[in-house]
């Protein structure tokens, strides 16, 4: 049976990270399906730069990615039982909880394991692993 793995994020500006955290979620299973969260669910952080579909189609052109979605608006689930994925990889900072998420799977009747990414660390000085610091750069830069 297809090991369908399910990765999840706003993926705005795309950096190393993003491709480290693909690579490890593809690695635990045999699809990687990917969540790109609505703008109107990103209400933890600044509003991404990049529209839904911007986001959904940089996402779905890299190599670990079979396919990628933007979001459900306002029911997180709903794309988890559409795809019946064996593993859900939680990005390494990802404020989700774990048993939360267990807890709704398993309400669901999902039969899904959580599992998390590693992080990626800088491979040079001026490496920029972040979208937030992509951005500042570019406010200090063309300020
Ligand atoms: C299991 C799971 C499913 C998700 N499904 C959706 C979704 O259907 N729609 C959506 O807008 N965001 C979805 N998200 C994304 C979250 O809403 C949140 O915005 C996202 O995890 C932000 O991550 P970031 O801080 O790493 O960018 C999902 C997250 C998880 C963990
Ligand atoms: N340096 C990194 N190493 C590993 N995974 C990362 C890294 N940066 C982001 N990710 C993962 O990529 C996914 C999407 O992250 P997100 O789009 O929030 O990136 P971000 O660059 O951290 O954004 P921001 O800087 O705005 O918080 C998340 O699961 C996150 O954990």
């Amino acid at each position: 049976m297809t090991e369908r793995v399910v990765a999840q994020g706003t993926f705005d500006l795309l950096h190393p990270g993003h491709v480290h955290y693909l690579r490890e979620a593809r690695a635990m299973g045999d699809e990687l399906h990917v969540i790109v969260a609505r703008r109107t669910n990103v209400t933890h952080k600044d509003e991404p730069i990049l529209p839904n579909r911007q986001r959904r189609d940089m996402v779905a052109a890299l190599n670990p990615v079979d396919a990628a979605r933007v979001g459900h608006p306002d029911d997180i689930f709903a794309p988890i039982e559409e795809l019946e994925p064996s593993v859900i990889a939680l990005g390494y900072d990802q404020h989700h909880d774990v048993e939360a998420i267990e807890a709704q799977l398993a309400e669901r009747g999902l039969d899904c394991a959580v599992r998390r990414a590693s992080g990626r660390e800088r491979a040079y000085d001026d490496e920029l692993l972040s979208t937030g610091a992509i951005i500042e750069r570019i406010l200090d830069r063309r300020d």
